[in-house]
């Protein structure tokens, strides 16, 4: 028997003896692997009887006081086998056997204290995200997730005023095999915040591949349950580490908790672990053949084993092997849960690891607890089959898979043997086009084409902010942004639209190395989800440090937005691509007609995509073509071209971001705005205030004709808002009850519009006026508004303000019956007062991104001007590049040119 714990546990909260598992910590290993997996020996706890397997100590208490165990949840013979047995096969001086995976985790977490900072990456165990996000909630830890493949993405926070305790890492990552340079980071780690804590989950590959602490990582877990044991008959986490103060503290934890593992699982463990390496050397090699053939066939696949799996290389240096979880993508999901149905061998369950043969798909199951925005955010394809191969002959393993394949449409079989079916016609191009559009590893250095509808709102403006619902559709008039790469470490804006009396709007720059990252506090980085906060201190220090004094308000806002955005987006990825946002909308800017969230929406979507935080995922399916709309002013066809489909968890990442931009741009937004132009069609938009908001679609829209109509007298959205804050502070029950009252008016036009009531359009125009009433009670019309009420009430139409009011835009509703030639007449009779009317159908597609590049018609960016010929040729190259057309073309041209250039995915 072992002689007393070595440890004394000094904590200021008692002394609790905990046995520390005695371990050989041996430089150079006597035996090769298998030979140490198969021996287990502990020359401390010889048991009296000569036993050949270590029995299972099944009792909870010791009798005496005097003795080496007093109580299970302490220590307990049977365990401290397994660990001693642990700690050799791991290169570890110390082990410790707790009840799960999530447990040994849960127990190394406990090591920080709140306002702790951990570095995480990106692509994480679903269980692993869901722990840690409960500890930002609950515990007070801060949490920063980046990609963790990058070691350049993650050093910028490792400075010590971020805090950062605990550094974590997966390799591969889970389930698309990512690899992570975890030697180069730890030593990083040590260089640059010494007293962080480096920690490796090891499950994927066990000790017999890869043992992270020869690489200088601090503290190792394996979730036993998988490998380690290798028959799924347990539940058991393992921790192994080098360190004595942290082994020590370890011990404590265990102790305290009370999650370590039982004397008859530590049996079964120390059982599964002496086959270890004979079956997971048979479970390497024939996942090198299953990846083999799914790649021969066609299909993408992820193994490390693969020649072109990315930073193979890196994981050749830290690992001896490739592993035993493979995935691959079919390009649809029906095909892949046929697949996955169709296979008998291969048994659909969650975990890997076991001597059987395993098929999933993560996305539905093992990851299905991380939030469908951030699956998609992260590039996890929804089609995405995880294999977990086992030690079955690889024949019989391959044969059933062909058939499921085959079964399940996925291959055909040809005169030359099996061929992959491609899902859809035109797949193959689509594929191509969506690759270049998600930029693959290097977003930052595409050139981005993306757009965003305005919106009307028809029902509920200003009362919106106040959770009460509004009626809104999307406008076939437009915001375009376009991000073009740049090498020279600058960032800029130009702003076609703002007026800040120089020709070709406004542009402004920013020399990255010189913004003030370190005024950017970890507690503003957005978190994975829910609603991002506005850190107003902050912006006052970017308005401050980052902007003339007397900068025009319309420029600073917009540029502004841009940079907070910028600034938040490299601060949480450690990235700081250079870049030039171009915008240019055909919409009236500052008119009502959401030109604002138009414009955020744009801006959140390239920095998201240029720091790869969103993709166009491949799985993009083919949408119903897009509306034929008239875009005007009155007469411009807007063409209906086949577009493919965004996922609405992309749209939902997005949203977050644009909702950000717009409390920049307009203070209190309710949030109807951006949905409408991130989302498109016709919503009915409830703000969130605590009980439950959300987005519910309206066709009836569609149906509908509008007069928008502009009349040119400016206004501030942000004031009127806050205009109608004070009415609310100063005269509480006179504005509750205009809020009510268009309550009631919204209820009733939803019954309208969502077609419960036989589509009674009839009742609409009273609507509109009522609404406009209460709007007008509210203070926030305007003379030339009522003028428009005048003119469009002599020819019998219903017209009320849209969006904040003040000027901007009116509305009118103009029914079916209404001749072209009375409405020529009153466009004619709006015109003659000064006023721009806008006939549009609403109801038009959300956020698009270009997904094939029109790089074969139009150069991205100038070519590089030969010698000699300098200047002038590249002022001619650069007249000819995109941004410069897209600068020049007349704005009635400006929608239906940019929309022809290349095809699109919307929302
Ligand atoms: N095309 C654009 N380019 C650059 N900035 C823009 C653009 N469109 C809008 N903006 C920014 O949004 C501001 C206008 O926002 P504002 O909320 O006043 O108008 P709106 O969004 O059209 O109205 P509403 O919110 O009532 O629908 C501009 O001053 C500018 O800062
Ligand atoms: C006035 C308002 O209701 C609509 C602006 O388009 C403000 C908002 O909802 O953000």
């Amino acid at each position: 028997m072992s002689s007393k714990p070595a440890f004394q546990i000094v904590t200021g909260l008692g002394d609790l003896p905990t046995p520390e598992p005695d371990s050989p910590y041996r430089p150079r290993r006597p035996y090769r692997f298998s030979t140490l997996c198969a021996t287990v020996e502990n020359p401390g706890l010889k048991d009296q009887h000569g036993s050949s397997s270590v029995p299972i100590y099944q009792t909870a208490t010791f009798k005496g006081v005097a003795g080496d165990y007093d109580y299970s949840r302490s220590g307990n013979p049977t365990r401290s086998h397994l660990e001693h047995h642990i700690a050799k096969i791991s290169s570890a001086a110390h082990a410790f056997a707790v009840s799960s995976g999530m447990a040994a985790l849960d127990t190394i977490l406990r090591l920080l204290k709140p306002s702790d900072a951990v570095v995480a990456g990106d692509d994480l165990y679903g269980g692993t995200n869901r722990l840690l996000a409960y500890l930002r909630t609950h515990a007070g830890i801060i949490v920063h997730h980046v990609d963790t493949t990058n070691p350049d993405t993650l050093i910028p926070l490792l400075k010590p005023e971020n805090n950062i305790t605990m550094v974590l890492l997966e390799s591969p990552t889970n389930p698309l095999l990512k690899i992570v340079d975890i030697a180069t980071i730890a030593r990083e780690v040590k260089e640059r915040v010494p007293g962080a804590i480096v920690v490796v989950d090891n499950t994927m590959m066990s000790p017999f591949l890869q043992r992270p602490l020869e690489h200088g990582v601090d503290i190792v877990y394996d979730s036993a349950t998988k490998y380690l044991s290798g028959h799924h008959d347990l539940m058991a986490g393992v921790i192994t580490c080098n360190r004595d103060d942290i082994a020590k503290q370890i011990a404590f934890i265990i102790n305290a908790t009370g999650n370590a593992l039982t004397p008859f699982d530590s049996f079964l463990l120390l059982r599964g672990t002496k086959t270890l390496a004979v079956r997971m050397s048979q479970q390497s090699s024939t996942s090198m053949l299953v990846a083999r053939y799914l790649h021969s066939l066609g299909f993408p696949t992820f193994y490390p084993g693969l020649p072109d799996h990315p930073n193979r290389e890196v994981h050749e240096r830290i690992s001896s092997g490739y592993g035993a979880v493979l995935s691959f993508t079919t390009g649809s999901k029906d095909i892949s849960e046929r697949v996955v149905a169709g296979t008998r061998l291969w048994s659909v369950s969650v975990s890997f690891g076991c001597v059987n043969s395993l098929i999933s798909m993560p996305c539905v199951m093992s990851h299905a607890s991380i939030p469908a925005a951030t699956r998609a955010a992260r590039g996890l394809p929804e089609d995405l089959i995880r294999l977990c191969v086992g030690i079955e002959d690889p024949v019989d393993l391959l044969d059933d898979l062909e058939r499921a394949l085959f079964d399940a449409g996925a291959v055909r079989r040809t005169a030359s043997g099996l061929v992959r079916v491609q899902t859809s016609i035109g797949e193959a191009v689509q594929k191509l086009a969506q690759k270049e559009a998600a930029g693959d590893d290097t977003p930052h250095q595409k050139q981005w084409v993306v757009s965003a509808p305005g919106k009307v709102i028809l029902f509920g403006e200003h009362a919106v902010v106040y959770g009460i619902p509004a009626l809104a559709a999307s406008l076939s008039l437009r915001c375009y942004g376009i991000s073009t790469p740049r090498s020279d470490g600058i960032i800029s804006v130009h702003l076609l639209d703002i007026d800040v009396g120089q020709p070709g709007g406004f542009r402004y720059e920013w020399n990255v190395s010189e913004l003030p990252w370190d005024v950017v506090p970890s507690a503003s980085l957005p978190q994975e989800e829910g609603e991002i906060t506005l850190d107003i201190q902050l912006l006052d220090q970017l308005t401050s440090q980052c902007f003339p004094p007397n900068l025009e308000t319309h420029a600073r806002q917009a540029s502004l937005a841009f940079l907070y955005l910028y600034m938040i987006l490299g601060a949480r990825t450690g990235q700081r691509p250079p870049l030039t946002l171009t915008a240019r909308a055909n919409l009236p800017v500052g008119a009502g007609l959401g030109s604002s969230a138009s414009f955020s929406v744009c801006t959140a979507t390239v920095l998201l995509l240029v720091f790869g935080q969103i993709r166009v995922p491949p799985q993009c399916s083919p949408s119903s073509p897009t509306l034929s709309q008239d875009s005007s002013p009155i007469s411009a066809e807007r063409g209906s071209s086949p577009s493919t489909k965004l996922p609405d968890t992309l749209a939902q990442s997005t949203n977050r971001y644009a909702f950000l931009a717009e409390k920049i741009l307009h203070g209190t937004p309710s949030g109807v705005d951006n949905s409408v132009a991130v989302f498109g069609g016709g919503l009915l938009y409830t703000k969130d205030l605590g009980q439950g908001g959300g987005l519910e679609p309206i066709e009836g829209f569609k149906a509908l004709r509008f007069l928008l109509t502009d009349t040119r007298v400016p206004r501030n959205t942000r004031s009127l808002v806050a205009g109608v804050a004070t009415q609310l502070a100063e005269d509480p029950d006179r504005v509750h009850h205009l809020l009510e009252h268009i309550r009631g008016v919204v209820e009733r036009a939803k019954r309208v519009l969502g077609g419960e009531n036989g589509q009674e359009w009839a009742e609409l125009p009273a609507l509109i006026d009522e609404n406009h009433q209460h709007l007008a009670d509210l203070g926030v019309s305007h003379s030339s508004l009522e003028d428009v009420r005048t003119v469009t009430g002599t020819y019998g139409l219903a017209t009320k303000l849209t969006g904040a009011g003040g000027g901007g835009c009116a509305v009118t509703l103009v029914p079916d019956d209404v001749s072209e030639s009375s409405l020529s007449s009153l466009v004619a009779d709006l015109r003659d007062k000064g006023y721009v009317p806008y006939l549009t159908q609403v109801g038009g597609p959300g956020l698009g991104i270009m997904a094939s590049h029109p790089t074969a018609l139009l150069p991205m960016t100038p070519p590089e001007p030969s010698v000699g010929n300098g200047e002038a040729e590249a002022v001619l190259n650069e007249s000819k590049t995109l941004v410069a057309l897209f600068a020049q073309k007349p704005k009635s041209e400006l929608g239906p040119w940019i929309d022809g250039l290349g095809s699109w995915a919307n929302v």
